[in-house]
């Protein structure tokens, strides 16, 4: 039987008599009321008290406080407060993560972390087809000498790839950025520590989205974006997570005075703090951390089951609806069907996503398209309802029957 609005808003109902996430979405602003956002996988919706929260920054720490802000208030401290709000979400202990700086910038500390740690290990596994950026980051390490490259195609490479014993790192998104096919973390960490490796996982697409077990499936290192799912605001600071075990491995590869052991005693030498704290490097955001902070504030109370079930009830339902209305009309489902097999974010296949995806922006439903050919549609588990994707898919059936992609004003989208 095709899934009817009825049976969404059914799912609706079900979904706010759930105890656990029961007035979460009342939290968050709501946006233009004529607009669907879909797009968490590149900035998540904005919790209602952050105006209040930058406001009170502002006056009460920028011009009230002024200096003594860096002593009576918590600016200082975000970076582990934000850490420990984000930690359950991600299976991490509190004392394992830390915000700081952006996803490439702790892509590069981790790697760089990762070939001290495993000297004279220098070979950096990762994916061709990664989210550039990630890639960038090692090309720029191996240019500077400091690593060799081995690409894998896919999973299925890392047997050969972990064959000859000089892998110090593997580093894996555990969510494509396009197809929004998800790695089996459980599976890859035994596979990667048998062979002496670490393993390094960016998060970004599935952090506060679905659920994660870092220390349950022993992950070694992990970073990922603040501002998608996790909802910490347009540019905020991304996350880092050392496993325990890696605590004193290493010196960072940038050694700044917020990583110091003893930062205002301004030793004259460098003496790196404990665990994920050596990672921190210079004075922290102070303004986007105020933002970031109204999130954690959610994140807290937010059981990551609870979630995970959000999510894949939203994900079954939008796949549904994409099968039944729009398959017809050429569009082929890009994300695998199994929900522990996906990411944040479900993609669809079609020809002209770019100029779809902006035509789609432009009848208020906000979603993404990233080349060759995938349309992405992001609903945050926290706010999104199954009768804002029935609204959704409608729109996208009307603008697929009536060939508007081919409409010469989106022919120019390339995003
Ligand atoms: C998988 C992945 N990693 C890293 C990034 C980049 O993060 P940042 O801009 O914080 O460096 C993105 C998207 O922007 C991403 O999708
Ligand atoms: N971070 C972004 C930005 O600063 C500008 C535009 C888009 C983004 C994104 O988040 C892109 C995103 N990582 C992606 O999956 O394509």
């Amino acid at each position: 039987m095709p899934l009817t609005l009825a049976d969404c808003l059914a799912r609706d109902a079900d979904a706010s008599a759930s105890a656990s996430l029961q007035g979460v979405r009342d939290r968050f602003a709501g946006g233009d009321p004529d607009t669907l956002y879909f797009d968490a996988n590149s900035i998540g919706p904005m919790p209602a008290d952050v105006p209040a929260r930058m406001q009170d920054l502002l006056q009460a720490g920028w011009a009230g406080a002024r200096r003594r802000g860096w002593n009576t208030l918590d600016w200082l401290e975000q970076p582990r407060t934000l850490g420990a709000a984000i930690a359950p979400v991600i299976g991490a202990r509190a004392e394992d993560v830390r915000v700081a700086d952006s996803t490439s910038i702790n892509q590069y500390k981790l790697l760089r972390y990762a070939l001290a740690a495993q000297a004279p290990r220098r070979v950096i596994v990762l994916q061709r087809d990664v989210f550039p950026s990630n890639r960038y980051v090692a090309e720029g390490i191996a240019h500077a000498g400091l690593a060799d490259l081995r690409f894998i195609d896919g999973v299925q490479d890392l047997p050969r790839a972990l064959a000859h014993g000089d892998v110090a790192v593997v580093a894996l998104s555990h969510v494509d950025y396009r197809s929004s096919e998800r790695l089996d973390m459980a599976a890859i960490n035994p596979q990667v520590r048998v062979a002496g490796a670490l393993s390094l996982w960016d998060l970004s697409h599935s952090a506060g989205a679905v659920a994660i077990d870092l220390r349950g499936t022993e992950a070694d290192l992990a970073v990922g974006c603040g501002y998608k799912y996790l909802c910490g605001g347009p540019g905020a600071p991304a996350f880092v997570y050392l496993h325990p075990r890696h605590a004193d491995a290493a010196w960072p590869a940038m050694c700044g005075w917020m990583g110091h052991a003893s930062t205002f005693d301004f030793e004259p030498d460098y003496r790196p703090g404990r665990g994920a704290d050596r990672f921190l490097v210079g004075t922290p955001p102070v303004l986007a951390q105020a933002a970031f902070a109204a999130a954690a504030a959610i994140w807290r109370e937010v059981d990551p089951r609870a979630l995970d079930a959000r999510h894949r009830s939203l994900t079954d339902t939008l796949i549904q609806l994409l099968d039944e209305q729009c398959e017809p009309l050429g569009v082929q489902l890009a994300s695998p069907r199994q929900h522990e097999r996906r990411g944040g974010h479900v993609a669809v296949r079609f020809e002209h996503a770019a100029p779809l995806a902006q035509a789609l922006v432009d009848h208020g439903v906000v979603v993404s398209a990233r080349k060759p050919d995938a349309l992405r549609f992001a609903a945050h588990p926290l706010t999104a309802t199954h009768e804002q994707l029935w609204t959704a898919v409608a729109r996208l059936r009307e603008l697929l029957q009536r060939q508007a992609w081919r409409d010469p004003r989106y022919q120019q989208a390339s995003v």
